[in-house]
């Protein structure tokens, strides 16, 4: 089981940071935009089928192919193309079955025996790069391209050289925020298509990640590990485990810590002149220390304790802060103190307090007369999920609190995959989804039959909570034919909460059924004058024509309601 601490646990949408303005969609690349046109069957219910990956291929090393020098360089255009060959890369029976033969058909992953299949699509950047020659904007163009069409795909694989890897990982971990979907980048020391290479497994375990696993953040697949983005280092230029995470478990290992040689004076001159210093370890395991003299006179001389943070995710986490102009100088360096993306272990007051054991836990293990702390994790560990559903349930936030100190898992899911999430949508409670919205709770799960928390709130019409789902970046994901069909039934069944739900949901209520009628029409023909004047207020058109050439206003005369005609000529006034 791939257990992840969330990073994300805001109530805003997702945004890039790095100074990068709302994106303007003519500026998203072509290729891009193109998916964007095709958003229809994209967004088909259908496709709950299977998940959606996009792999943005930046260049490195695992599309590279030797020249005549035996000199490794990209070529544009190969990688898809070779991929399409490789049967464990794409299953082409399924996918011309399921998606026909078009130019966009997309790859698909054959069966992996996961949840659902994947299917993935490649865009590839122009040009592409050796990651030793990426600056700053690649890594902005990268954040601001998944942004662009972040709402369109349940995971995001980036293909990178490994040179500049982690420092692209701990950029992206930081520029994106409040991220709620996977963003896995991997690359390879060989070849893709050399016999031997490392670069396939690293390629379909990353498309597995993001489009199987529920993993929100930033994180780096290489050689069967799955790492947190900004907790990776570069460790050999040779080897197949080509990354690291030193400090992060499972792989933390305590060992003896770095003192650097520092002038202590010219470095109390900088902080006070309002540069903000921090001190990291280039050792691959441990954290800087103040326990020594050296340590303790950087942090008299106002230099920030980088504790365990990679040197990469400590420039990233600079770079990211000092761009924050809204922030004030100490705001700056409180935020470097703090752990923002789980990049460094806080340990300390944060901590005091909690891991109090629970007290079911206890008296289970004192009836159960169990002496070893292993036997009491086993009963914790198969009580605390029932009993986080069940304090979601009564709305118990005191019990919630006390039970996430004890372990929770706030995206776990029970057996019909609905997270704590869909449970509190269903219910309405909005105390309790911004708690979970507060505690890493993803608002992109999906149930077994491909429902959201949004939908199911929709559903019930808790309009609150609604709009709290779409605050934290949830979308609707029917095509339009189809939410023009729900739109029509409930204008025909007289539901005018059920309309609000979907028009706070985001939905366009001008969407038509497959018959060409929209939700006007079915108001209009029922007799339906609250959906008639809500459905008007929101400004829907009242021109459009349905398959047998009807207006609204013409389907309220044929059915007697000429009043709500009349409502209609008033507004075209
Ligand atoms: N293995 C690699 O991908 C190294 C290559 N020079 C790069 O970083 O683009």
């Amino acid at each position: 089981m791939i257990r992840t601490l969330s990073s994300a646990s805001s109530l805003d949408e997702i945004s890039v940071s790095y100074d990068v303005p709302v994106v303007d969609p003519t500026s998203v690349p072509k290729v891009l935009y193109g998916h964007r046109t095709s958003l229809d069957s994209l967004c088909d219910p259908e496709w709950s089928q299977e998940s959606r990956v996009l792999v943005l291929y930046t260049g490195g090393t695992i599309g590279m192919v030797r020249n005549d020098r035996g000199k490794l360089a990209p070529i544009p255009r190969e990688l898809e193309t070779n991929i399409r060959r490789y049967p464990h890369m794409h299953d082409d029976s399924y996918a011309t079955k399921r998606f026909g033969c078009n130019g966009n058909t997309p790859l698909v992953l054959p069966d992996c025996k996961e949840k659902r299949r994947v299917a993935y699509w490649v865009y590839e950047y122009e040009p592409l790069l050796d990651s030793s020659n990426m600056t700053m904007d690649d890594w902005i163009r990268i954040a601001k391209d998944i942004r662009g069409v972040y709402e369109m795909f349940d995971g995001f694989v980036v293909l990178h050289g490994t040179d500049t890897l982690a420092y692209t990982a701990s950029a992206l971990s930081f520029m994106l925020e409040n991220l709620g979907k996977p963003v896995v980048i991997t690359g390879s020391q060989i070849p893709i298509f050399e016999t031997r290479s490392d670069g396939r497994d690293n390629f379909i375990g990353s498309v597995i990640m993001a489009g199987s696993y529920n993993i929100p953040e930033v994180t780096v697949f290489f050689n069967n590990k799955l790492y947190r983005g900004n907790r990776t280092t570069k460790v050999s230029t040779g080897r197949l485990q080509a990354f690291d995470s030193p400090n992060m478990p499972p792989l933390a290992i305590a060992g003896i810590s770095i003192q650097g040689e520092v002038v202590v004076l010219v470095l109390r001159d900088a902080t006070k002149r309002g540069v903000i210093l921090v001190n990291t370890t280039q050792c691959m395991h441990g954290a800087v220390d103040t326990i020594y003299e050296t340590g303790e006179a950087l942090v008299s001389a106002g230099v920030i304790a980088g504790l365990d943070m990679t040197p990469e995710a400590a420039l990233t986490k600079l770079s990211y802060v000092l761009a924050k102009s809204d922030w004030d100088y100490d705001t700056k360096k409180r935020m470097m103190m703090r752990n923002l993306r789980g990049e460094m272990t806080v340990v300390g007051q944060e901590d005091e307090g909690e891991n109090q054991e629970l007290d079911v836990v206890s008296a289970i293990s004192r009836a159960l007369q169990l002496s070893s702390s292993d036997d009491v994790e086993r009963i914790r560990d198969l009580l605390v999920p029932t009993l986080f559903f069940t304090a979601v349930s009564n709305c118990d936030i005191k019990r919630l609190e006390e039970i996430f100190s004890n372990g929770a898992e706030v995206n776990l899911l029970d057996v019909s995959g609905w997270s704590a999430l869909h449970m509190a949508a269903c219910d309405g409670i909005a105390e309790v989804v911004t708690w979970l919205l507060q505690h890493g709770a993803s608002v992109h799960v999906r149930d077994k039959q491909g429902q959201t928390p949004l939908k199911i709130a929709v559903e019930n019409d808790h309009h609150k909570v609604v709009e709290l789902l779409v605050q934290t970046g949830a979308h609707l994901t029917e095509s339009p034919l189809r939410l023009g069909e729900v739109l029509v039934s409930a204008a025909a069944a007289d539901n005018v909460e059920r309309l609000k739900s979907y028009h706070i949901a985001g939905a366009d209520l001008s969407c038509a059924d497959p018959c060409g009628r929209t939700a006007l029409h079915a108001a209009c023909t029922v007799g339906s004058e609250e959906c008639v004047r809500f459905l008007l207020e929101a400004g829907v058109p009242t021109t459009t024509r349905d398959r047998t050439d009807l207006t609204p206003a013409m389907c309220a005369q044929v059915n007697n309601h000429d009043h709500l005609a009349r409502l209609i000529d008033e507004q075209e006034e």
